[in-house]
């Protein structure tokens, strides 16, 4: 049984550790920690776990043999380095980090350390939709990728939500899923502004369209609204040489009644990618003792950190921004 310590009790931390508790075979959450007390021990109810305000002390506990890290982005470097020193197994929740600098410094710690520890938290590669969009993809049936449409769209967001946060926070997502869906890597950014719903405020443009290039010359458009009231509305559709591939819609039943046709939109991912959540944490359990990390590792969390900080460079000159990822992949993560 693999003992988990989770790093972070808010929304997301207490939706992994009901799933580690109540679903996941083969783990169970020993410790808890959070900046905020109470929080840290209303999750601890949940699994009736030891609890921690300071995550160095969680990650120092000697039952804790993995660590789940789901605090803010921001807060992601200290626990993942400590957990690094500590050679304990971490899955760290999206974004590694919200700068490729502070990537590149877990990046270059896991490899001086020596051993594969470090998950990142990139669970659109688990959805069954985004691997029924690979699997068409790979088939070769379609010709090559041409251009993608994609929507990234939350009903609301709070007021600490800033324009950069639309990157790195939630467009990162598709940063990530969508470079691996075509095999490719980027070659430059752009951001558009729309005009701004009256729902937003005054430290965030919203929505966004954020336009991404591949080297192969892939034009990516990713339309992100976290205001748009209506629901959580994820879109993905891959535009061939020989077809388009439209990633499906959550499936759910057409109502009929009153002469009127409804559905459902979902209204948060906690729901919208329950099942991919799923898939993800249970497969990191199933192999927390392999050498290797199956899963996006840190690497993949750099790269993204890399393309996030072009758009955030892209928001706020207008122009087309160029991808250079610094360094070389190391052979570590080969
Ligand atoms: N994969 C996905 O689809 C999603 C991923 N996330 C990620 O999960 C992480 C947490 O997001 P939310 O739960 O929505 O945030 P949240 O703001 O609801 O909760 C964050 C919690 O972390 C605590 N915290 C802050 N600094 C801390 C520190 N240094 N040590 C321990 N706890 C600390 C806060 O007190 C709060 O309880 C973020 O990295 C976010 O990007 C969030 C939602 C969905
Ligand atoms: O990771 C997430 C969620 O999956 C939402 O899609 C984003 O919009 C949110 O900002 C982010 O925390």
């Amino acid at each position: 049984m693999l003992k988990v310590g989770v790093i972070g009790c808010g929304g997301m931390g207490r939706d992994h550790i009901k799933r580690l508790t109540n679903k996941i075979q083969g783990a169970e959450v020993v410790a808890v920690s959070d900046v905020m007390e109470e929080s840290a021990k209303e999750a601890a109810k949940i699994c009736n776990a030891r609890v921690y305000t300071n995550e160095l002390e969680l990650i120092a506990d000697p039952e804790v043999e993995a660590v789940f890290i789901v605090s803010p982005g921001f807060a992601h470097t200290e626990p993942l380095l400590a957990a690094i020193e500590a050679g304990k197994r971490v899955f760290c929740e999206k974004p590694l980090a919200t700068t490729a600098a502070d990537c590149l410094k877990v990046v270059n710690a896991e490899v001086a350390a020596g051993k594969h520890l470090i998950q990142t938290g990139f669970m659109r590669r688990y959805d069954k939709g985004y691997m029924q969009v690979k699997e068409a993809l790979d088939s070769g049936n379609y010709g090559e990728p041409l251009m993608l449409h994609c929507t990234h769209r939350n009903p609301e967001v709070g007021t600490n939500y800033n324009t950069p946060m639309a990157v790195h926070d939630t467009a990162i997502h598709e940063i990530d899923v969508l470079h691996w869906l075509v095999d490719d890597e980027y070659e430059s950014a752009q951001v558009i502004m729309p005009r701004i719903t009256k729902y937003s405020h005054s430290e965030l443009n919203d929505p966004q369209i954020m336009l991404l290039r591949t080297k192969k010359g892939v034009c990516i458009d990713v339309e992100v609204f976290v205001n748009c009231k209506f629901g959580y509305d994820i879109n993905c559709e891959v535009v061939c040489e020989d077809g388009a591939i439209k990633m499906p819609e959550p499936a759910y039943p057409y109502i009929r009644k009153d002469a009127r046709l409804s559905t459902t939109i979902d209204t948060d991912c906690f729901v919208r990618f329950k099942d991919a959540y799923d898939v993800e944490v249970q497969d990191w359990v199933d192999k927390a003792g392999e050498e290797v990390i199956s899963g996006p590792t840190a690497w993949d969390g750099y790269l993204a950190a890399v393309t996030a900080d072009a758009l955030v460079k892209a928001q706020e000159s207008g122009k087309i921004e160029p991808i250079i990822t610094e360094v070389e992949k190391p052979d570590f993560y080969k």
